[in-house]
């Protein structure tokens, strides 16, 4: 039983006897990991659509019972409804909160994580069966497996490390697992509202460990990301779709006032077209430019992880300004258009565009909101189409800035040394962790973004995956990162009460 050629790493300095143990530990039980996430995979848990709410709710039943099996005190908390578009009320997954030890002379971390996933299917053109997890040349391909249920069992891995090896856990741990995240984490800030003073109380550190590396070797600690403010946008004609043959010509087809709408908004330059927008955005400082500088990013590369030929900008400098530090429009689809193969010679009566803009500190949601609304509504009226347009923002996120000094940061970058022998890339991220902002405005507590997924890994697309080496190291590096954070903790807690004492 050997294992370690896949997971293992080129640990920097000598390891303690507990991370050798730790690490061993983790390189001999890899199966059993690799068991667990497929199992996990193999759920449906798509929170985007409701048919699927149930499968949601399962899985989050399986991640509580796992929770419990450690030992933690694991509840499911109802958040309430979900109001949907056509006004029907579905119940909303419930929520986990768990904890493990309340040994007060420990620190307490809380790991946010969520086990909803994006949808998927076969026929979007997957190479493999998205919920049938499947290893080849060492990835594991499968919905989920890096966004975000990997990185969720990581943890848990390495929890389960301590615990059957009988180490003692150098923290406590507290979990706050979602299934709403990849739709907006609904219900989940009222939660934490109502927990600040209870769940959160005695909370010294929280941990999310989500989106990816900026590289497929390099690993990488996020400091920031974006908000997401997402739109649909309604244009109605008639009562029934018609035949285009008996009436296309003498009519305002809605479909055709919706593309013309979706395409005043961002020209083939990537520059959002909506009067204002950019007004609020800060030019970048010179220190975040040098930081930037230092960065090593391959072009090439990073156009091979994502699969295109050729992206708007040619500088490092440019691409992270684009996607860490300046809003981005996307166009994500049409409802009620006819996309089957084959032809349909109908003008559908009812189309919904759907689109989302990133935006970044500074930006005011209901500003952006209202600005999006009187601009659509302006190019509508200039079309002078009889139908009905109806624009709404169905979701708004705020970006979210960590502090870099935070002790977690620092105790992030000796573990990933202890395991991978680097420094990490110290990263924004040009998507969206709806919660990220709220724990720390809601908690006031330091917030730490702790990715193991690799550049290639596909969140959201066909081909998603994990390689076994992230998911592995992954799981010593947070072990590793239990110990460091417990130690710094109790240096910078000594040192504060030198300091009351002189
Ligand atoms: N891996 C994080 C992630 O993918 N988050 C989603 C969250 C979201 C934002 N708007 C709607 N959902 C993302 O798209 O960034
Ligand atoms: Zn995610
Ligand atoms: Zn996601």
């Amino acid at each position: 039983m050997l294992f370690l050629d896949a997971g293992s790493s080129s640990f920097s300095g000598s390891l303690s006897l507990e991370e050798k143990r730790l690490f061993q530990y983790i390189d001999e039980h890899q199966d059993e990991f690799v068991q667990n996430l497929a199992e996990w995979v193999a759920v449906e848990s798509d929170s985007i659509q409701p048919q699927l709410r149930g499968e949601v709710t399962r899985m989050m039943k399986i991640a509580a019972a796992r929770l419990q099996d450690l030992g933690a005190k694991t509840t499911l908390v109802d958040i309430g409804v979900q109001q949907l578009p056509d006004g029907q009320n579905i119940s909303l997954p419930p929520v986990i909160l768990a904890k493990l030890g309340e040994d007060p002379l420990k620190p307490t971390v809380c790991f946010y994580g969520h086990v909803d996933v994006m949808p998927a299917k076969i026929e979007d053109g997957w190479k493999t069966r998205p919920y049938i997890l499947t290893e080849i040349d060492g990835n594991f391909y499968g919905r989920g497996t890096t966004d975000n249920k990997g990185p969720v069992l990581a943890w848990i891995n390495a929890l389960s490390t301590y615990i059957n090896l009988n180490i003692d856990l150098p923290v406590n741990i507290k979990f706050l697992i979602e299934g709403m995240e990849e739709s907006g984490s609904n219900g989940l800030e009222e939660l934490i509202q109502k927990e600040k003073d209870c769940f959160f109380s005695n909370v010294d550190y929280i941990v999310i460990s989500d989106n990816l590396w900026l590289t497929t070797k390099k690993p990488a600690l996020t400091y920031g990301t974006r908000g997401n403010a997402c739109f649909s946008v309604e244009v109605s004609g008639g009562e029934k779709d018609l035949h285009s043959g008996g009436v296309g010509g003498i009519i305002n087809e809605p479909m055709s006032d919706l593309i013309a709408l979706l395409d005043s908004l961002v020209n083939s330059s990537g520059c959002i077209l909506i009067p204002g927008i950019y007004d609020d955005v800060i030019p970048l400082t010179e220190e975040e430019m040098k930081q930037y500088e230092q960065i090593e990013f391959d072009l090439q590369e990073y156009k091979a992880n994502i699969g295109v030929k050729k992206i708007l900008y040619d500088t490092k400098e440019e691409i992270f300004s684009h996607l860490w530090r300046l809003p981005s429009l996307s166009i994500h689809g049409i409802e009620g258009a006819f996309y089957e193969p084959g032809i349909k010679t109908v003008i559908p009566s009812r189309v919904t565009g759907k689109f989302s803009i990133r935006q970044v500190p500074h930006m005011d949601l209901s500003k952006v909101e209202h600005q999006v609304k009187e601009y659509l509504e302006n190019v509508f009226s200039k079309r002078k189409s009889p139908n009905k347009l109806m624009v709404s923002m169905q979701m708004g996120a705020m970006p979210w800035v960590a502090n870099i000094d935070d002790p977690q940061y620092e105790a992030a970058k000796k573990a990933i040394k202890r395991v991978f022998n680097q420094d990490p890339d110290m990263i924004r991220d040009g998507s969206t962790i709806p919660i990220a902002r709220m724990f720390q405005d809601i908690t006031e507590k330091s917030v730490l973004m702790f990715p193991l997924g690799a550049a290639d890994d596909g969140e959201h697309s066909q081909k998603e995956k994990i390689s076994r080496s992230n998911y592995i190291n992954g799981t010593k590096v947070f072990a590793s990162f239990l110990l460091e954070i417990s130690k710094l903790h109790k240096e910078l807690q000594k040192a504060s009460n030198l300091k009351t004492v002189t």
